[in-house]
Parts: structure tokens; sequence; C-alpha cells
């Protein structure tokens, strides 16, 4: 198998919409699915003699995002023109940082078979999104809205680290992850928000020169990535080993055929003739401002995952749903306030809470629960008491998220109290057995396997509210087992 003879390197370049309420020029609004050139103004329209003007929230946010990645900030970073022509770019060039970035130097660890991994980061920079080309077929028309011209960009840029598809599409989850528990990113990769470019090349395994790389541009889904590195991975070996050579070229991914395309030849720096942006002077950024960042900064995924096992018991596999999304650990923490089975509480939010969140269609989400963690450790504990059944409480619960009331007044209301009072329970069964009394000897003499049926007489005569443990325990010891 010739691909095992070679080692993929991968390095991916995020670009990050920044959760700004405006631009990063102008004071046009950054809102997503505006009708096309509402948001713009003459700065982002590009036309003369307009100036940019810095938003301060930007520099803000991209602090935020070094210093959770463990960059060092710079105290000085300078904005650049990166020229180049395309419809959706009317200004001619993009307001980018390109030799002194703001952050620096970073990395982020990621979970690989082998174990764990640290990927190096090794710039992250700001600057403007393009607009956008909307190619319209059915009218033959090509055309530019330019709503997102000028909203604020991160790009981060990562070693070439990464070794497999796998571990890139790891290391991409791991990233969006740490962007959205920041708050500077929603982690929308169909909308656009996060989207990466993959390099990709191959060297023969025991060699330590990188190949060529070629590069995979604005691919919007995790599986796509994954596709379309591992195409790419086997294109480069196959060129290499019939003789070829791998040309550095940006290259598209084609969901349809499930191929990867030469889109251009990939330009080197020199041809955006990258130069110092002459209207914006350098960002100096006072220590005061980074460390009012850092004093800000949420616990990130990881470190409340390991946290999550270790302090509440719970296995991997639960800590990582449950910090998959911050309001859901947050909500998670509350209720472990009021209920301390730690894992019961776990398997209901996998379990009961998800699935009714799923049923919801997206018109429920964690912050707008209508029951209260205390509400939810009640529930719990009424189970575990044994005043409610296992299943009894499932339907309370799709009421408490339905309706908001308590579970104490749903029980009460739909009479679903189990009855766990052993004198109560005791009665019932003494009656049951009596007027089976044929079947009780027969069960005496041996023929054990009825013992479900007398369960049955003594539920049925509850109603289904008999604590099904006592049941069980004053049934056997009337039999005489
Ligand atoms: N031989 C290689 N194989 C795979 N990836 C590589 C290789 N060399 C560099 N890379 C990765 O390519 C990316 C280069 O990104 P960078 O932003 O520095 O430059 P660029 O792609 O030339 O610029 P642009 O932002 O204009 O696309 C990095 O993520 C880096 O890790
Ligand atoms: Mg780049
Ligand atoms: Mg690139």
């Amino acid at each position: 198998m010739p691909l095992n003879d070679f080692q993929p390197v991968i390095g991916l370049e995020v670009h990050a919409q920044l959760l700004t309420k405006s631009k990063l020029f102008c004071g046009c609004s950054t809102e997503f699915g505006a009708e096309p050139n509402q948001n713009t103004c003459p700065v982002c329209l590009a036309m003369p003699g307009v100036l940019p003007v810095f938003n301060q929230r930007v520099a803000e946010f991209a602090i935020r995002t070094g210093l959770a990645l463990g960059c060092t900030i710079k105290k000085t970073s300078v904005w650049s023109r990166k020229n180049y022509f395309y419809p959706d770019l009317p200004k001619g060039y993009q307001i980018t940082q390109y030799d002194q970035p703001i952050c620096e130097w970073g990395a982020l660890t990621i979970d690989t078979p082998e174990g764990e991994k640290t990927v190096r980061i090794r710039r992250i920079h700001m600057e403007e999104d393009a607009g956008k080309n909307v190619h319209d077929a059915a009218v033959g028309e090509s055309l530019v809205d330019l709503n997102r011209a000028g909203v604020p960009l991160l790009e981060i840029v990562s070693e070439p680290d990464l070794r497999s598809a796998d571990e890139a599409v790891e290391y991409l989850k791991a990233l969006r992850d740490v962007l959205v528990y920041l708050g500077v990113n929603d982690g929308n990769m169909e909308e656009g928000s996060f989207r990466c470019d993959v390099n990709v090349s191959v060297m023969r395994k025991g060699e330590t020169q990188y190949g060529q790389r070629c590069e995979l541009k604005n691919i919007n889904s995790f599986r796509f990535i994954k596709q379309a590195a591992e195409y790419e991975i086997s294109r480069h070996v196959e060129v290499l080993e019939s003789g070829g050579k791998i040309d550095q070229e940006t290259r598209l991914w084609d969901t349809q055929r499930g191929e990867t395309r030469s889109m251009r030849s990939k330009e080197d720096a020199h041809d955006y003739r990258y130069f110092p942006e002459p209207d914006l002077p350098p960002l100096h950024l006072a220590d005061a401002l980074i460390d009012e960042v850092a004093q800000g900064l949420p616990e990130l995924p990881r470190t409340k995952f390991k946290r999550f096992m270790s302090q509440y018991g719970i296995p991997a596999y639960d800590a990582k749903l449950l910090c998959a999304e911050r309001p859901l650990a947050e909500f998670f923490e509350a209720c472990t306030q009021h209920y301390k089975d730690y894992k019961k509480l776990s398997n209901w939010f996998q379990g009961e809470l998800a699935r009714l969140l799923n049923e919801s269609g997206g018109t429920v989400s964690i912050s707008t629960l209508k029951f209260t963690p205390a509400q939810f450790g009640e529930l719990l504990s009424a189970v575990e008491k044994g005043t409610l059944s296992n299943n009894a409480a499932k339907d309370v619960f799709a009421e408490m998220f339905r309706e908001g009331k308590s579970p104490e007044a749903i029980i009460a209301e739909k009479g679903l109290a189990q009855v766990s009072d052993a004198g109560a329970v005791e009665a019932v069964v003494d009656d049951v057995l009596a007027k089976n009394a044929g079947e009780a000897e027969k069960y005496r003499a041996g023929k054990k396997q009825i013992f479900g049926f007398f369960v049955g007489q003594v539920m049925k005569a509850m109603k289904g509210k008999g604590n099904p443990a006592l049941v069980n325990e004053l049934l056997k010891k009337k039999l005489g087992d």
C-alpha cells in the first residue's frame, strides 16, 4: 500500500467572523441575513476619499482569543494592504495584518488515538471580510452583496503540525469550541462565520523536508474537510508515486463529485504586494486593556471537561457531551447543587432532556428552559425516594419542560405519586394473595415462573402506583421466598 510510505502534513488557516455589532472600520451592522447591500456605507462600499476608523472591540476579541490560545499579545501590531482583484472586493485590496500580527505563537491541545497532542498556532491576525458574489444560474447573472464587506475576521494560522485528516478535524472542533466559549464567534460553518482553508502536503516517511502544499479553500463542514483532505492526500501520493510533481495550487472541493479541483495556482505573498496601510496608524495596546481582557476570560472547554470528570466523577463521554456548549455545562453545574447523584443527573441530560430539546426542533434551548435546576433536582429526588416511578418521572419531566410547572404540582395534579407506604402496599398484597389462593399454592409448590402474575395483579389494583421494589419485596415475603 503506497499510502503507508507517505506522511501527510496539514496546516490550517481558520477565518472566524467576530461577533461585534458593527464592522471593522465603519459603523455598519454585521447582522447576517439582511437584504443584499443593506448593511453598507461609503466606507465599506469603498467610495473614493473615505477613511477607515478602527473598531476597538475587535482588538478586545483578538486579545481574548490570543490569551485563550496561549499566544503572546503584541503591544504593537501593524495594518497592511493585501492587493488583489475580485468583484466582491471593491477597494481592490483587503486591510489585514501581515508581518506584525496582534498575536503570535500559541497552541491548542487536541485528542488523538495516540493521546494528547499540542498543535502550534503561528499567528492570529485581524482583517476585514470581503463581500459575497452570488451566481444566479437561472437568470444568468452574477450579483455582488457587500453586506459582509468589512465584517471583522480573525485569521488563526496553525503550524503544519497535523498529520491526518482526522487530526485536522479534531483541531477544528476544539478551536471552534474555544471561540464559541469565548463568545467571539458563533461557530456557524453553514453561514460561513467559521471557515477554513486546509493546506495539505505529503512527504516520504522518514523525511524531514515538507512536500509542496496545496490549499483547499473554504470547505463548510467537518465531514467535507475530512473527505477533501483525504482525497488530496491520496492525490499527492499518486502524483508522486507516478514520478510527477505537485504544484503549489489553490483547489476547490467539489461536493458533488467528491474530488478536489484546481482553481488557480497559489499566489505567493509577493503577488499581493503587501505594504503598510497608510490610512491607519499602528495599533498600540495598553497593558491595562490586556489585563482587563485576561480577567474576564471564562473557563475553557478542555479545562472544564477535565474538571467535570474529576469533580463529578462522570465518564469522559458524559463530560465531553456536557461541556460541548457553555450554557449546557453551566446548567448542569447549577443542577448539581440540587441533586447529588451526578451520573444519574448526566443520564437525564443525555436522555430525556436531550430528547425533548431535540423534539422542540430548536424552539427551546438550554437558555430558554422553563424549569429551574432546583425543580430538576426535586424531580430526581422524588424518584430516589420512591415517591415517583422512573416512568412517571419522565411524564412529569415532559410537563415541566412544556409548562414550567413544579414537579410537586404536576405529581399532585396527575395523581402520579407512587405508593411507598409499606402498610398500604401490604394490604393490597394480602388481598391479591387471598383472591388468588390457588395460584399462590402452585407458586409455593415450585411454579416460580408465575411470580410476575402476582406483581401484575398488585400493580393493577394500585393503578400502577405501587413502588415496584416494595411490591416485589412484600410478595416474596408473603409467598415464603
Ligand atoms: N508543506 C506544508 N504542508 C502543509 N501545510 C503547510 C505546509 N507549509 C505551510 N503549511 C500551512 O499553510 C498555511 C499557510 O498559511 P499562511 O496564512 O501563513 O499563508 P498563505 O496561505 O500563503 O496566505 P493566505 O492567507 O494569503 O492564504 C499554514 O497553516 C501552514 O501551517
Ligand atoms: Mg493565511
Ligand atoms: Mg492560505
